[in-house]
């Protein structure tokens, strides 16, 4: 599995660049890679020195996407793949396989109204992650991700190739959100700040912990309150702004990117890498639940516990369980009844 790539051209721009001098082979697909996010997605997965094949799939227009980034003097080889029958080519040997396939929302519409249609999507593509690459790091940023996952979960059950470890709902666009707004009212180096969040991706699911946000600002209750609802109401402050044209494609590509490196950071043994992400978990009585996980070797290694919350974080973290139970349930109900 291990090539030492400082003996290739790639090899050598790596060390140049500071990089290890044996880089294992890492295959990553990205399905619906000709979409809104699927397009600066593979852009950033290309640019990854940790990524040596870049499978680009599609139900439509991937050749294209994948001559076009083929072109960037990275280490990576792309191969594009359209339609169903050129799906498991694509996955074969994946490490990581990350799903931004299906419709966005359209001002108006909250996530849970994708779910008739990117249900059956997501359903599709992890029934052919389950035969072509069972043992792949899933990365789910299609929506309603509160529902997909868990789709995706009874899925490989039913498959017997289910994994909780290997099964990830990307959640780190909140946490870019948290950030960028924290350190924007905290008039801090946006760099510097940390921020967890977690319960779900969709409205009032999303809890960010500003209690625990680093550097401390002692912000006032008024700023963390309104803080809270700009990051649980991110996606829609950019569906309303694209008016019709979509959801939130290039932060999100830039989030997807940012978890998918680690994962791969975790499979090549990195140590410490800790990212917040929508998993199966007993931090709360729900069966997922986004919170701060431990990456490594075998994809989510540890789960970990909320922390200390303020009182307004505990009354969230109580009045967002209802909702996201029910989205879980109803991913969960679909799976196994379609
Ligand atoms: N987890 C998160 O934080 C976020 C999730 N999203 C979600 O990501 C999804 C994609 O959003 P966009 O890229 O903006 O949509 P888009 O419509 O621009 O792209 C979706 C792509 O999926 C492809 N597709 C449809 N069915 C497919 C199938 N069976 N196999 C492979 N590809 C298929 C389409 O051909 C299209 O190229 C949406 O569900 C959206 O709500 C969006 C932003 C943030
Ligand atoms: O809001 C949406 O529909 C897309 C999304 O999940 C986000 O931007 O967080």
């Amino acid at each position: 599995m291990f090539r030492s790539v400082a003996r290739s051209a790639a090899g050598k721009n790596l060390l140049r660049r500071g990089y290890a001098t044996a880089v294992p082979e890492r295959k990553v697909a990205v399905l619906g890679a000709a979409g809104g996010i699927g397009q600066p997605l593979a852009l950033l997965m290309k640019l990854n020195p940790l990524v040596s094949q870049l499978a680009l799939y599609d139900i439509a227009n991937t050749p294209g996407v994948a001559a076009d980034v083929s072109h960037i003097n990275s280490r990576s080889e792309v191969a594009g793949y359209v339609g169903e029958e050129q799906l498991g080519k694509a996955l074969e040997g994946c490490d990581v396989v990350i799903i931004p396939a299906g419709v966005p929302r359209k001002p108006g519409m909250t996530r849970d109204d994708l779910f008739n249609i990117n249900a059956g999507i997501v359903k599709g593509l992890c029934s052919a992650i389950a035969k072509y690459c069972p043992n792949a790091l899933v990365n789910m940023i299609s929506n309603p991700v509160n529902s997909t996952v868990p789709i995706a979960a009874e899925v490989f059950k039913k498959a017997r190739t289910y994994d909780e470890r290997k099964l990830c709902g990307v959640t780190t666009l909140d946490v870019v959100r948290a950030k960028t707004f924290y350190a924007g009212k905290a008039k801090v180096n946006v760099a510097d700040v940390n921020v967890p969040v977690v319960g779900g991706h969709a409205g009032i699911t999303i809890l960010p912990l500003f209690s625990q946000a680093t550097p401390k600002a002692n912000l006032p209750e008024e700023d963390i309150k309104a803080l809270t609802k700009r990051t649980q109401d991110g996606g829609t402050e950019v569906v309303e702004a694209k008016a019709g044209k979509g959801s939130a494609t290039l932060s999100m590509a830039y989030a997807g990117a940012i978890f998918a490196d680690a994962c791969l950071k975790g499979l090549n043994g990195f140590p410490d890498v800790v990212e917040c992400s929508f998993v199966q978990s007993t931090v709360t009585e729900l069966p997922f639940f986004a919170s701060k996980v431990r990456l490594g070797k075998n994809g989510v290694e540890e789960v970990l516990g909320l922390g200390p919350l303020s009182e307004y974080e505990k009354e969230g973290l109580e009045s967002l369980k209802p909702e996201l139970k029910s989205s879980i349930e109803k991913g969960i109900k679909f799976a196994n009844q379609s």
